[in-house]
C-alpha cells in the first residue's frame, strides 16, 4: 500500500500576509498593487479590505513605524529576519490606526511569528508591541517632536517645496490623505443624474461635480462589486483629473487616434466613450499590462487595435500612419498620486526623475512626426514636478517649429476631495 503524504496547509495568519507583502514593496522593490495581487489568492474574502487597509496604510505612515521600532529596539532586524521588521510594523499600524482591539493586534500579530519561521523572534515581538502598548503616548508625541512628519523621503519634499514655496505643506498633506473615489459615467447609458439616482437606490451617496460632466465622486468609497451595473460597462473607476484628458482631446468619429503608453486603458475607453466610430490604436509597451486593455475594452464593449510597442520606436509598429489626434500619457514619476499609491514614495528614487524626463522626451519628439498636420496631440502626466510638465514642453516648443501650445498648460494638484495631481499641455501642428 502506498501512502499519500498528507501536506499540511499553511496556517492562515493577515498579519504574516501583510508583512510579506511589505516585504515585496520595501526590499524587493515591487509595486504594492502588485505584491497585493500576488498574495490575493492566499487572503479571504471577509479579510480583504483589511488587509489591504493595513498595507496601504503602512505605506502611508511608514516613517512613523520605522521612528517607533527604532526607538523600541537596539538593533535593526535585518537578512533573513526583516521579514518580522515589517511583522511589528503591521502590529503597530493596527494598534495605532486600526479599530482592531489592541489585545487582537498583539496576539494575532505575536501568533505571525511562528507561520513565517521564526519562533525564536517570538518573545521579542511579544515585548515589542507590549512595550508600544505602554509607551504609546510618549512615543507618539516624540514622534512629532522629533520625527519625519511629512511621511515623505527628504529629496522629495525638497522637490516639492522648490517647484510650489507657497503650497508645499498643502500638497504634502493632501498626499497623505486616503483618496476619494470617482466614477465616470459611460453617457452611452445614463446621465451622469440617472446613475446617481440607482446609486442612491443602493444606499450609495455620491456628489456630481459642476465641471466635469461624466464624473461622480462617491461619499464613501465601495467594491466594484457594489457598483450598479458595473460588469454592463456603465460605469468606470477613473479620477476626475484623469477625466480630463479625454474630454481635451476631443475625439471625433472617423478619426485615426493614437492612444500612446494606452495600459490598463482607461483613457482608451473613455476616447471611445465619447466617440465610438473612432479608430483608436491603443499602445504600451508592457505585454502584461496591455492584457488589461483588452479586458477593460471588453467589459465596456468597445473596440480599439491593441499592441505592445515602443514609444520611442514607432517606426516598429506605426507603419507609416499619421494620427488625427495622440494621446500620449507619458511614463512619469506619478508624484501626483501619492495619495492613491502611497508606496510611490518609497519606490521612487531621486535619479528616476531624469531618466524619466528623458525618456518623456525622446517619445514626444520621436511621435511628433506620426501626427497629421493640423493634428492635436496631448501631453499628460501624473507629475506635479515641473521638469516632467511645464519645463518638458517649453523645451520641446524651443526645438520643434510646427509645434503649437493651444491655451495654457493645466497643472492639477492633489486636492482634499477634488482630482489627483495631473498635468496636460494641448499641441497642434501647424
Ligand atoms: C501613466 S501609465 C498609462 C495609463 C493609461 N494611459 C490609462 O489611462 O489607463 C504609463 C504607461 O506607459 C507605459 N510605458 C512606459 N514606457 C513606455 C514606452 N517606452 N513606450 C510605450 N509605453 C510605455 C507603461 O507601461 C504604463 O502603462
Amino acid at each position: 500500500m502506498v501512502l499519500k503524504t498528507q501536506i499540511k496547509p499553511k496556517p492562515y495568519n493577515l498579519r504574516a500576509i501583510c508583512s510579506q507583502i511589505i516585504y515585496d514593496v520595501l526590499d524587493q522593490g515591487s509595486s504594492l498593487s502588485s505584491a497585493l495581487s500576488q498574495q490575493a489568492n492566499n487572503i479571504t474574502d471577509k479579510d480583504r479590505a483589511l488587509v489591504q487597509e493595513i498595507c496601504f496604510g503602512i505605506m502611508r505612515v511608514l516613517p512613523e513605524l520605522e521612528f517607533y521600532i527604532q526607538s523600541l529596539m537596539a538593533k535593526p532586524l535585518t537578512g533573513k529576519n526583516r521579514i518580522i521588521h515589517y511583522l511589528l510594523m503591521v502590529g503597530i499600524y493596527q494598534i495605532l490606526y486600526t479599530r482592531v482591539p489592541e489585545h487582537a493586534a498583539v496576539g494575532d500579530t505575536v501568533n505571525g511569528v511562528n507561520v513565517l519561521r521564526k519562533p525564536a523572534l517570538k518573545g521579542m515581538v511579544n515585548g515589542v508591541l507590549r512595550t508600544f502598548l505602554r509607551e504609546k503616548a510618549e512615543l507618539t508625541q516624540l514622534f512629532l517632536a522629533k520625527g519625519n512628519t511629512s511621511l515623505h523621503p527628504s529629496w522629495l519634499v525638497k522637490r516639492i517645496k522648490h517647484a510650489y514655496p507657497n503650497d508645499w505643506q498643502t500638497i504634502i498633506d493632501n498626499n497623505n490623505q486616503k483618496p476619494p473615489m470617482w466614477l465616470r459615467v459611460n453617457r452611452q447609458y445614463y446621465s451622469v443624474p440617472d446613475y446617481q439616482m440607482l446609486l442612491q437606490s443602493q444606499n450609495i451617496s455620491s456628489t456630481s461635480d459642476p465641471q466635469l460632466s461624466s464624473a461622480l465622486q462617491l461619499d464613501v468609497p465601495v467594491g466594484v462589486n457594489k457598483l450598479p451595473e458595473f460588469e454592463r460597462g456603465v460605469v468606470t473607476v477613473q479620477d476626475r483629473s484623469a477625466q480630463q484628458a479625454a474630454f481635451l482631446l476631443e475625439p471625433q468619429n472617423g478619426e485615426l487616434i493614437l492612444d500612446l503608453c494606452a495600459a490598463p486603458g482607461g483613457k482608451t475607453t473613455h476616447i471611445l466613450e465619447l466617440a465610438p466610430q473612432a479608430n483608436v490604436l491603443a499602445v504600451d509597451i508592457d505585454p502584461e499590462r496591455v492584457k488589461r486593455i483588452d479586458e477593460n475594452l471588453s467589459r465596456l464593449k468597445l473596440n480599439a487595435q491593441v499592441i505592445v510597442g515602443d514609444g520611442i520606436a514607432p517606426e516598429q509598429w506605426a507603419h507609416g500612419q499619421q494620427f488625427d489626434r495622440i494621446l500620449l500619457d507619458a511614463p512619469c514619476s506619478a508624484t501626483g498620486v501619492i495619495r492613491r499609491h502611497p508606496d510611490i514614495k518609497w519606490l521612487r528614487r531621486e535619479s528616476d526623475i531624469a531618466e524619466l524626463v528623458q525618456l518623456q522626451f525622446q517619445i514626444l519628439t520621436n511621435i511628433w512626426p506620426y501626427l497629421k498636420s493640423g493634428g492635436t496631440l496631448i501631453y499628460a502626466t501624473c507629475s506635479i514636478l515641473p521638469d516632467e510638465n511645464r519645463l518638458q514642453i517649453e523645451r520641446f516648443l524651443a526645438i520643434v517649429p510646427d509645434a503649437k501650445l493651444v491655451n495654457d498648460i493645466i497643472q492639477y494638484l492633489p486636492t482634499i476631495n477634488g482630482g489627483d495631481g495631473f498635468f496636460y499641455a494641448k499641441l497642434i501642428k501647424t
